[in-house]
């Protein structure tokens, strides 16, 4: 080879393998712009004029950002990272960016404004997860419109109102004082396998009445199968979580169809107070309309799945965060000491809830840092547009709730547990635990009561320690220490 093929040669490798290397970092950019040109010459045009996307980086082919976001999520532990590293690149700017996560082209959104703007909009976007076949068809979490309104209605009435949330009181404490003295016998526990096994009981018997049983372990196995679905690839073959989670679901559905159907039976026992399955099943809208089964069992599902597992860590996180604050715990012991006094043994109902101002702000603080929810996930329903950006059709919008939460803007230290804070509301908009708009949380009000009862009877008698309070934390499904919490446990 002559010295100019060589250099011939030597000149395409230099040119071309940076070429490649751009080609495929800025991939899904270029696909994706290139696409949008297309639709828009095309004339399907943005809604108010905003023609070109959010600042961002959308990266590599079909993997996008997946990777980065695993890699602050998973090896670093420092999911908030992931949207700083966006804003130190890209600025504040409307606290919005485009990305690409899981396989879809995604607008993130992580400012009190742009987040209310997605979530307030049910004509725009649409809910995103889980998919409808798991969560059920007629749930409450897939409805949309006027029939997502009336089932809302329904269920808020069932669990998230004072008639309801007074009966709640009374029914789920035996069980959590049982819970709490059966730890106490243990010496050391996993707050983490706990939390959610006491939660677990509770709503069974809130729910459809029943007590632990083989038939309720069974139930709750087949819940854990049916999250697990919630977030795999959505491959239904023969050993893949997503045909487990199917089974799961036909197994859940055929246990409360068969329970629903006992119940129809004696219909003149049922009275809307009982449990939820006859609250569901005897409530009327203001037409004198009843919900159908398929409603009544996929709503009992669906409350099951937005109910448990956060309700649980929510008690979890409670019991870490109080066992690092011993300042904290001091004065929740003496506000309920004092309440405890005036009930003379009995239990505590919601109007002495009510009455206690200290308990409800570390029962804030630890939601509010708990970040159950850390994100939420929309899919455009049409081009729309907000601060001058464009928000294509169908793409997914994934709320990043989490980072307003975390973010010293908004309150101040924010990653120390300070009940506090909560002497002075959030400042508007910073506050999103719960959601926003119409889809904001079914049984907010039932999961502070719930936290406020396991609160109280921890209190009154328990002293708990972390034993390795330095435990990491893992945030992948859930934030949480990798030990699980474990903390020795005894009367006080
Ligand atoms: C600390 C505990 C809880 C947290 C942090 C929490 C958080 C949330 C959030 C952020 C949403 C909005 C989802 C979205 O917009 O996509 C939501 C919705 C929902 N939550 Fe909760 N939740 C909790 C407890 C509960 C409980 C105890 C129940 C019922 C037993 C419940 C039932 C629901 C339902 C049914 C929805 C759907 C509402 C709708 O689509 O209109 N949640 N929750």
């Amino acid at each position: 080879m002559g010295v100019s093929e060589l250099a011939w040669w030597l000149g395409l490798l230099l040119g071309a393998i940076p070429l490649l290397v751009q080609t495929i970092w800025y991939w899904n950019d270029v696909r994706s712009l290139v696409s949008l040109k297309l639709r828009s010459a095309c004339g399907n045009n943005v809604k108010q004029g905003g023609g070109k996307l959010p600042p961002g980086h959308m990266g590599l082919p079909f993997l996008g950002e997946t990777l980065g976001f695993l890699w602050y999520c998973k090896i670093l532990r420092r999911p908030d990272d992931f949207i700083h590293s966006k804003r130190k690149r890209y600025g504040e700017g409307v606290g919005m960016y485009r990305t690409h996560l899981y396989g879809s082209p995604t607008i993130l959104t992580c400012s009190p404004a742009s987040n209310k703007f997605v979530l307030k909009s049910a004509e725009d976007f649409r809910i995103g997860w889980p998919a409808p076949e798991l969560v059920g068809f007629s749930s409450l979490i897939n409805a949309e419109g006027k029939q997502h309104a009336r089932l809302k209605s329904f269920v808020v009435k069932a669990i998230n109102q004072p008639q309801a949330l007074r009966r709640i009181a009374h029914t789920v404490q035996p069980r959590v004082v049982s819970a709490l003295h059966s730890w106490a016998e243990k010496g050391t526990i996993n707050a983490v396998l706990e939390t959610k096994k006491v939660t677990f009981e509770n709503i069974c018997k809130l729910f459809v009445s029943m007590d632990p049983s083989p038939v309720t372990d069974a139930i709750d196995q087949w819940f854990e199968g049916l999250v697990k679905g919630f977030r795999a690839y959505p491959i239904n073959f023969p050993g893949s979580a997503a045909h487990h989670a199917l089974k799961c679901r036909r197994k859940l559905t055929a246990v409360f169809r068969e329970e629903l159907e006992k119940r129809k039976g004696r219909k003149n026992e049922i009275h809307e107070n009982s449990d939820l399955m006859d609250g569901l099943m005897q409530i009327k809208d203001e037409e004198g309309k009843q919900l159908t089964d398929d409603e009544v069992v996929d709503n009992i599902v669906s409350l099951v799945v937005g109910g448990y597992q956060s309700t649980a860590l929510a008690s979890m996180w409670a019991l870490y965060h109080t066992s690092k604050s011993p300042e904290v715990l001091h004065k929740l012991r003496e506000e309920n000491m004092m309440i405890s006094k005036e009930k003379k043994g009995e239990f505590i109902t919601l109007d002495d809830i009510s009455q206690m101002k200290y308990t409800a702000k570390v029962v804030e603080e630890t939601i509010r840092l708990a970040n159950i929810s850390p994100t939420l996930f929309r899919v455009a329903n049409r081009d729309v547009e907000y601060g001058g950006y464009r928000i294509p059709k169908d793409w997914q919008v994934v709320v990043w709730i989490r980072s307003l939460h975390t973010d010293p803007m908004n309150f101040d230290n924010p990653l120390s547990f300070n009940p506090d804070r909560w002497d002075q509301p959030a400042k508007p908009g910073t506050f999103q635990v719960f959601g926003w708009g119409h889809r904001i949380c079914a049984g907010n009000m039932l999961a502070r009561m719930q936290l406020t009862i396991i609160l109280h009877h921890l209190a009154l008698g328990y002293k708990w320690e972390l034993l390795d309070p330095d435990a990491k934390m893992t945030h992948l499904p859930h934030q949480r220490p990798v030990d699980g919490a474990a903390m020795a446990f005894s009367v006080l």
